[in-house]
């Protein structure tokens, strides 16, 4: 079984599919990572965001033990990633990875932006996560400061809000629901509430596919 999950920065999607993994027992892979681990290369080289042509070599030659780094879990590297990430030879170099450990038994469960519309069309289960940019960024501001980062709640509110109009007007794979996508709005459920509806989702969707 596939299970598509997609959404804004910050909506809980990866903690979402962390625990539907576990729950039903499928690999998990953050999609985000991988365009994270691309931005990262170049900003850690001093290179450019801009550098189309050093993005896709960097996105050509990842290596996934790259993908461990606690940096990439940085604000810096999330905003480097919705830069690169528009530039289609990149999305495009990322392209077989993702769709390689969606195909492989017993399926997964991959979040990200383009996932139900692009890398997994086929996908049995699509959720589309939201969140108001304002819950977003609370959340965003919190997580960040509990890993030592100094942030400020402001900041980050317009670093989402640019992400969002980014992720959604870029012409490559842009954020949207799958016409076939459940959507969840977890502004008002906490991680636990977000989870059970969304095992609900799974449930009712996995039932039709048998
Ligand atoms: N439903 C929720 N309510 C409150 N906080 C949440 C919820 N879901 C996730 N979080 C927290 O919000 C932050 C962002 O969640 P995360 O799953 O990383 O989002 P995304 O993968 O969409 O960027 C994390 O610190 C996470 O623990
Ligand atoms: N499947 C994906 C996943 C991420 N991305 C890009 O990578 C950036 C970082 O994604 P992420 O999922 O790690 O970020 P958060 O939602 O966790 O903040 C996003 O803003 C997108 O521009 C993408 O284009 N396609």
């Amino acid at each position: 079984m596939i299970i598509a999950i997609d959404g804004p920065a910050a909506s809980g999607k990866g903690t979402l599919a962390r625990r539907i993994a576990a729950a039903y027992g499928l690999p998990h892979l953050d999609s985000g990572l991988l365009y994270r681990a691309v931005a990262w290369s170049l900003i850690a080289r001093g290179v450019a965001l801009e550098d189309a042509g050093q993005a896709e070599a960097a996105a050509r030659g990842l290596d996934a033990a790259a993908l461990g780094d606690p940096a990439l879990r940085s604000e810096a590297a999330g905003a480097g990633a919705s830069v690169v990430s528009a530039y289609p030879p990149v999305r495009a170099a990322l392209l077989d990875f993702q769709r390689q450990f969606a195909a492989t038994p017993p399926g997964a469960v991959i979040d990200g932006r383009d996932i139900g519309t692009v890398i997994c069309p086929q996908a049995e289960v699509k959720i589309f996560v939201t969140a108001s940019p304002e819950e977003r960024a609370r959340r965003r501001t919190r997580e960040l400061l509990g890993r030592g980062e100094a942030v400020d709640e402001a900041a980050i509110l317009a670093d989402i809000r640019a992400r969002d109009e980014r992720d959604m007007n870029r012409s490559a794979a842009p954020l949207k629901p799958a016409a076939d996508a459940a959507l969840l709005d977890t502004t008002a459920l906490d991680a636990d509430a977000a989870f059970a509806a969304a095992a609900a989702i799974v449930d009712a969707r996995a039932l039709k596919t048998v």
